[in-house]
């Protein structure tokens, strides 16, 4: 581990213990916000549906023409891969139809694991500080905490693993906690709009810890994992990303952290659960609305259980009419999941937008239940090219975005990027100047604007900018 502190102290970060998280990484100069923390290779990663193995591109594919189970774009990744591959290859060919077809993205990550790992040893791959095995081994694994279930499936993977390396000296045991090591340290690789395209192990990011107030963010550039700074950070501080979804009550935040990774955090949002400022910000993410369409105090439940009261107005929701309503939408909300309906957008649509309806009668306007149905609605309307609606939909979620996400977050940023997007398509340029300036604003804080993306989007916003005087001079003539 020598190494790595040098390979650290170089990019100005060290590793410290933090009590009751385990290691923690720690600025060693103050950081400024779009400051690249950290940039780091993957040491395995696999994609996951039909992508190129080697950059995650879903176009010219055609499949390795021995193993028939991994796909690439062109010779040229198949050939940055093929040391790699050669080995896997040569397993995976070993399988008859049916086992091939049990060969998991989890599965396939283990047996790049074992083959990288291999090829290290034998020095045909070469390690580096930030690049080997150690750094695998020292990753958490959580094994003590896993329940027997887990445990049964992770053996049964171990198993199959195991069969198709065929190596003897392989240890069982060894592969199920690695299996448990992915589950709590692997990271979904993300393109730039933060559509999921793979998973990697990236054993130095990994020893970041989570905040559901997090002061950095991590990207991907291709399959590079990029840890920007959002805030200023002064020399010492924890470097802190959240590994979840963070526009969720702290019950719900929590629920996630524990069955995915785990652990139950004891970040400083999550340590003020059960206090009024996060009870009433639970009840207005997760809540009921008031009855009084005009009022938009946030409910909580009576002392006997059997109401909800507002806590602005005092009015009472009866417990019964919330259940009608809920189970109305659970219905719906069913029906939308059918095959047959989801295949088609302007079904879903229609599905979507009546659970919208009955969701603006059950649920507080700020609550992410309705975000996460509208942008269901927005991006069907998308799919279907149906422009203007989109963006009144789109708009209507940017409230919610504000309210539940920090000023500077991904999600929010994008948002206003789809915004801004479609008000220029409409020529709503003056509005479109708007919305891609605050997409920007937040974009190059956490994209960096080195990317291809973000470079793209500067260029968008000059010229909605050029139009924009253009259109403005030509109205003064
Ligand atoms: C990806 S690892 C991070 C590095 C880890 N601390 C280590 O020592 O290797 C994730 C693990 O770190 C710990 N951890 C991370 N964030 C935490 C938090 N906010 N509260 C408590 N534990 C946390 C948990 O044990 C979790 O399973």
């Amino acid at each position: 581990m020598e190494e790595l502190h040098k390979a650290l102290k170089d990019r100005d970060l060290t590793v410290s213990t933090v009590h009751g998280k385990g290691r923690s990484l720690v600025t060693a100069r103050d950081f400024y916000p779009g400051d690249v923390i950290i940039n780091q290779e993957p040491y395995v990663c696999v994609s996951t549906h039909k992508r190129c193995d080697g950059c995650f591109r879903t176009t010219n594919l055609s499949k390795c023409s021995r193993c028939h189970v991994v796909w690439y774009c062109g010779t040229s990744c198949q050939k940055s891969e093929w040391r790699l591959h050669r080995l896997e290859c040569e397993a995976l060919s070993r399988l008859d139809d049916r086992k091939r077809k049990s060969v998991t993205p989890s599965i396939r990550l283990m047996l790049k694991l074992y083959l990288r790992r291999k090829l290290q040893d034998e020095k045909i791959i070469p390690s580096t500080a930030m690049d080997n095995y150690k750094l695998v081994e020292a990753l958490v694994a959580h094994m003590s905490d896993i329940t027997e279930e887990q445990l049964v499936l992770y053996a049964q993977m171990a198993n199959l693993v195991h069969l198709i390396l065929q190596w003897p000296e392989i240890n069982i045991k060894e592969i199920a906690e690695i299996f448990s090591k992915f589950a709590c340290n692997a990271h979904t690789i993300c393109d730039s709009e933060l559509r999921p395209l793979g998973t990697g192990l990236y054993p130095v990011v990994s020893i970041i810890n989570h905040s559901c107030l997090p002061n950095s963010v991590l990207v991907f550039e291709g399959r590079i994992a990029s840890v920007r700074a959002l805030q200023q950070l002064p020399k010492g501080t924890e470097v802190l990303i959240s590994y979840i979804e963070t526009a969720g009550s702290t019950v719900t935040r929590q629920k996630a952290l524990k069955e995915q990774y785990l652990f139950t955090c004891v970040c400083p949002l999550c340590s003020k659960v059960g206090q009024y400022d996060d009870v009433r910000k639970n009840a207005i993410l997760e809540g009921y609305r008031c009855k009084n369409e005009t009022c938009d105090g946030f409910l909580l439940r009576t002392t006997d259980g059997q109401a909800f009261q507002c806590q602005e107005c005092g009015l009472i929701r009866d417990k019964e009419e919330i259940k009608k309503i809920a189970t109305e939408i659970k219905l719906l909300s069913e029906e939308a999941s059918k095959p047959s309906s989801s295949a088609n957008f302007q079904e879903a649509i229609s599905i979507y937008k009546m659970i919208e309806k009955l969701q603006t009668k059950l649920y507080h306007p700020f609550s992410i239940n309705l975000m996460q149905t509208r942008e269901t609605i927005l991006k069907s309307l998308m799919k279907l090219e149906h422009w203007r609606e989109a963006l009144a939909y789109c708009k209507l979620t940017i409230p919610i975005y504000q309210r539940v996400y920090p000023a500077v977050h991904p999600l929010l940023g994008l948002q206003y990027y789809t915004c801004g997007k479609l008000e220029w398509y409409l020529e709503d340029t003056e509005e479109a100047v708007i919305s891609l300036t605050k997409a920007v604003d937040i974009l190059r804080i956490t994209h960096g604007t080195n990317t291809p993306f973000v470079k793209e989007l500067l260029t968008m916003l000059e010229e909605a900018r050029a139009e924009l005087t253009y259109k403005s001079s030509s109205k003064e003539e």
